[in-house]
């Protein structure tokens, strides 16, 4: 029998023009690519609870403004399907810097700005920036 599809919650938070990426490193799907923060929603959580628990478990960060974005679902190969839930947050402390809190999963964070992103790119999100998806409130475009 198939397995499940995962559900992944992956939040952009933005500061200014940019957005915070960290490079994957091998362990999961999407090695050496760079990706978004995020994880697996846990049972009983919300969209916006799991993006908060995520964005602080890896980069230390607490964010506000936590709003739903889109859904995609995405077959990667014959065992892996995925639906990624996409947040779009911003920094409760826009001062405060990430820290890589799991490097065993993630090599670092830098921000990038949208006209200059970083590869190569998880592949789920580059098909979305590739499509056209903004995550930028159209207002500070
Ligand atoms: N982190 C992250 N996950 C993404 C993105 N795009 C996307 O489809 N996903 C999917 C892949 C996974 O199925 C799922 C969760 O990703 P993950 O592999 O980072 O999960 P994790 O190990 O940090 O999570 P966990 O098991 O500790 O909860 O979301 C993205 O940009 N960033």
């Amino acid at each position: 029998m198939s397995p499940a599809p995962e559900i992944g919650v992956a939040v952009f938070i933005l500061k200014n023009d940019q957005i915070l990426f960290g490079r994957r490193r091998s362990s999961s799907i999407g090695a050496y690519t760079y990706a978004l923060p995020g994880g697996h929603l846990e049972f009983g959580e919300s969209f916006e609870e799991c993006a908060a628990r995520e964005v602080k478990e890896e980069t230390g960060l607490e964010i506000k403004n936590i709003e739903f974005l889109t859904a995609n679902s995405f077959v990667l190969s014959d065992k892996v399907h995925l639906v990624a839930v996409f947040m779009r947050a911003h920094l409760s402390d826009p001062e405060k810097a990430p820290q890589n809190l799991e490097p065993d999963k993630c090599e670092g964070w830098v921000w990038h700005d949208l006209k200059n992103l970083p590869e190569p790119m998880f592949g789920p999100l580059r098909k979305m920036l590739d499509d056209g998806f903004n995550p930028f409130p159209t207002e500070s475009k």
